[in-house]
């Protein structure tokens, strides 16, 4: 089970882990007709593709808001759960301009920079209950199916925290993304082959966060219950690799960076991702925000040796089309994409 958070490089891990599942003919429990399970809706089993109770699936991992009691429901007990954390500030920064086309709070936000004029004073925008305001306050715990607008020095937020640690066997983080991978592979039992990556679902000049000092220090205080979650993975992360020996782990990283290099010589055209202007197959094309187009994508080689053809296109599929070739029903998606693309949205 992947709880796939939103704007944590989940993507990312979405492809390996469809790699892995479609490599050994494992069976994903898919949504039906969306690329999520109803999202912000609480997960059911009801909504998964196929479903029949007593159905065995191996691999979950859409975006969902977590809920506990049905996954382990629908997946057998001995089932692994992982997921993976950001540094909270810089994952507002991230949903902020992805998702605030949606959240209907941020349109009445004026000046060149609406993101350093809602940290300037939150709650003058801020409104729990807007339509999907909850993409713009500790997003983490929202996703994992808690109230992101409790007070965060309310006991409550420990006890959750402390109830997703007993949950889940590796949290990720982000900012160690490859040590991340290596917890991974160790706790799956996987090859080394088996997470190899390329970055996905990257915005345009995001290696350069503009968050100055002042607005992280905002940004962490306004998403202050994720700040706790994020402090309490990061310490449980690092005793994770203390246990796996800091040489070894260093080791390992460097064998994956060596690796993920080799395939970006073998796949990626020009060596690095590119506008969606850019881009020239639509079937490499990643799903864009609202009336943007600031999702980076890439070009694969024009000469790719035999052997890595079908490996390069599948590290640099987007999700959709992924999902598309696996055998989920988009339907829903489609037909939001098809109407998009009609008003040039
Ligand atoms: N490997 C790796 N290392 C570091 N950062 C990475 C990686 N892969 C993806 N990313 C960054 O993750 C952001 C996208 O996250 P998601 O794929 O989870 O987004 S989504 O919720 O599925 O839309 C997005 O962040 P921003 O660029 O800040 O928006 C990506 O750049």
């Amino acid at each position: 089970m992947f709880m796939k958070t939103h704007k944590t490089a989940s993507s990312t891990i979405l492809n390996i882990l469809f790699r892995f599942g479609e490599k050994h003919h494992l069976k994903f429990a898919f949504p039906n007709g969306r690329n999520d399970f109803f999202y912000p809706s609480f997960f059911e089993r009801s909504q998964v593709q196929h479903y029949q109770p007593g159905l065995c699936f191996n691999i979950i991992c859409n975006h969902m808001r977590f809920h506990y009691e049905e996954v382990r429901k629908l997946l057998p007990p001995d089932t692994t759960f992982v997921t993976v954390l950001r540094d909270p500030a810089y994952l507002f920064e991230s949903s902020f301009h992805y998702f605030g086309p949606v959240v209907p709070l941020t349109w009445k936000i004026t000046g060149e920079d609406k993101l350093a004029e809602f940290l300037r004073d939150p709650r003058q925008y801020y409104d729990p209950n807007g339509f999907n305001a909850h993409y713009l306050q500790n997003l983490l715990f929202f996703d994992f199916g808690y109230d992101n607008a409790m007070d965060a020095g309310s006991p409550l937020v420990e006890e959750h925290i402390r109830e997703i640690d007993r949950r889940f066997h590796l949290v990720m983080l982000l900012e160690y993304f490859d040590e991340s991978l290596v917890l991974l592979k160790d706790l799956l039992c996987w090859q080394l082959e088996d997470v190899l990556y390329f970055k996905l679902n990257a915005r345009k000049g995001s290696p350069m966060s503009r968050l100055t000092p002042q607005l992280y220090e905002q940004a962490t205080a306004w998403n202050f219950i994720d700040a706790k979650l994020y402090r309490y993975f990061n310490a449980t992360f690092w005793r994770k690799v203390e246990a796996y020996g800091r040489e070894r782990m260093a080791k390992d990283v460097a064998e994956l960076q060596r690796e993920n290099e080799k395939m970006t010589s073998i796949c990626i055209d020009g060596g690095h991702a590119v506008d969606a202007s850019a881009i020239q197959e639509s079937s490499m094309q990643p799903w864009q925000p609202l009336g943007e187009k600031t999702i980076l994508g890439y070009n694969l080689k024009k000469k790719i040796n035999k052997k890595h053809q079908k490996l390069c296109r599948k590290m640099l599929t987007p999700e959709i089309q992924y999902l598309t070739d696996l055998g989920a029903n988009l339907w829903i998606t489609k037909l939001w994409s098809y109407v998009r693309d009609f008003l040039k949205w």
